[in-house]
């Protein structure tokens, strides 16, 4: 039997759908509506159930849609079934238009991941409802980005703009939001194995089931156009400026996942750590110098905990789901922090060796799953592939192709992976102090 509010008692009801979520995948539904459930749960003000739309393919509509939203959440012992989720939606639907324009809804949350952010689908669909919203004068409203781009809500804020026309552009000004958010919990894409142990817990099957990590994180710019849930009641932390903490988090520990991604052959993050533990602790410092000031953060625990993390075991996060996408995923991760090191007069050798791996694994891996891999699939010698890729604008900028210092800190880089493979080169690396 399949699990629903029928099959299913006790999970949590709300009273009202107040917020659309735009991309309801894995972590939004891990992230964002546990969140929400338990803003909701522990203020009695229950008017925030979510209405996820699916931006490409129908596949949690199925999934979610015959179970009334419902699904669990495994993260180690804990199973917990979620009832933030009121309704899905498929993509194209046209109520999604009617969604936004409704009157109580007053938060929009996003993750449309970082290829998402250009203008396309999921912003015109977005400009569309607040088109309606406008025309029905149905009142303010915040859009939440919770993707991981740096000022992810000007980010967003400046597509809808530039997708606007000049009337809705003086209704966004005075009446919509765009604070940046920093989001983070570990959630892989499912696998069949997790859906059987969901099954097996509850006693019913559960196809949108989702496995996550212990540890979640949610730090909001209070800045907000209309009401919301009270997140903080969750543990969200409220703040003036996101950008120190989306910094960190990025550089970080996405960073970190991306070397684990691009220098180790091995299947899951967890085994690829027991490969790399002490290249990130040096990739880690490398990176340090670049990050803001963060008012009571222990950057040295913070380190130590993105390593715990990485070892969960139960979490089967697959390096080639991090290796996605690397053309959207290293400007922000390690090209920004680059610049500023080599601005700075330091050689951000730890960064090149990553940048190497990515280019290794776009010239050779047989599938390589980004939207530019048409453009990334080059040949020749290391001077040759770097060169090439170096000079993909849309990842590398202007300045970084200019720049000597760093052209030759991956060029060697990846001459030393092509001839060595990584393990060989990981170890020379941590040879050198
Ligand atoms: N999974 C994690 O551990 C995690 C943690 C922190 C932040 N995030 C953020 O959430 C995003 C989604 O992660 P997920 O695990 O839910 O992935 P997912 O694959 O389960 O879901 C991705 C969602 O994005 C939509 N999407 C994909 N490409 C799109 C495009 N080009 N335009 C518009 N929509 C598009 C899909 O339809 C889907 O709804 C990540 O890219 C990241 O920015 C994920
Ligand atoms: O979500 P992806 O697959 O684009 O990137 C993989 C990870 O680096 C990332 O999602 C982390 O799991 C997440 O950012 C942790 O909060």
């Amino acid at each position: 039997m399949r699990l629903s509010r029928t099959s299913y008692e006790g999970a949590f009801q709300p009273g009202a759908t107040g917020i659309v979520h735009l991309g309801i995948g894995a972590f939004a539904r891990a992230h964002q509506a546990v969140f929400t459930e338990e803003a909701m749960a522990a203020t009695g003000d229950d008017r925030w159930g979510i209405c996820g739309a699916t931006m490409r393919g129908p596949g949690v509509a199925d999934q979610l849609g015959p179970q009334d939203g419902l699904y669990s959440v495994r993260a180690g012992a804990d199973l917990r079934v979620v009832g933030a989720v009121t309704e899905v939606l498929r993509p194209g639907d046209d109520l999604l238009t009617d969604r936004l324009a409704a009157p109580g809804t007053q938060v929009v949350t996003v993750t449309i991941t970082e290829k998402g952010y250009r203008a396309g689908p999921a912003v015109d669909r977005l400009v569309r409802g607040l088109r309606a919203r406008a025309a029905a004068d149905a009142g303010p409203i915040t859009v939440l980005s919770c993707d991981n781009l740096p000022s992810n809500g000007v980010r967003l804020g400046t597509l809808v703009r530039e997708a606007a026309d000049s009337r809705l552009l003086g209704w966004l000004d005075e009446q919509v939001r765009f604070p940046c958010t920093m989001v983070d919990r570990i959630v892989p894409a499912s696998t069949p194995a997790d859906l059987a142990e969901a099954a097996a817990r509850l006693g019913l099957e559960d196809r949108g089931a989702v496995v996550a990590e212990p540890f979640r994180q949610w730090v909001i710019e209070d800045d907000f156009a209309a009401g919301r849930p009270v997140w903080e009641k969750a543990g969200a932390l409220l703040v003036a400026r996101a950008g120190p903490y989306e910094v960190m988090k990025l550089r970080l520990l996405n960073g970190s996942h991306s070397a684990l991604a691009y220098l180790s052959a091995r299947e899951h993050v967890a085994q690829a750590l027991g490969e790399l533990r002490e290249a990130l602790v040096r990739l880690m410092d490398e990176v340090t110098p670049t990050l803001g000031e963060l008012d009571g953060v222990d950057l040295g625990a913070y380190k130590a905990s993105l390593l715990e993390r990485f070892a969960n075991p139960e979490l089967r996060h697959r390096t080639a789901q991090i290796a996605a996408d690397g053309s959207q995923k290293l400007p922000q991760r390690l090209l920004d922090p680059a610049r500023e090191l080599l601005a700075a007069g330091r050689e951000p050798r730890w960064i090149a060796l990553v940048v190497a791996g990515w280019m290794a694994h776009v010239s050779t891996a047989a599938a390589v799953d980004d939207p530019l891999a048409g453009r990334l699939r080059v040949t020749g010698d290391a001077a040759r592939v770097a060169g090439l890729l170096l000079a993909v604008r849309e990842v590398f900028g202007e300045d970084l192709p200019e720049h000597a210092g760093f052209r030759e800190l991956v060029t060697e880089a990846l001459e030393r992976l092509m001839a060595e493979g990584a393990a060989a080169t990981v170890r020379a690396y941590l040879a050198t102090p």
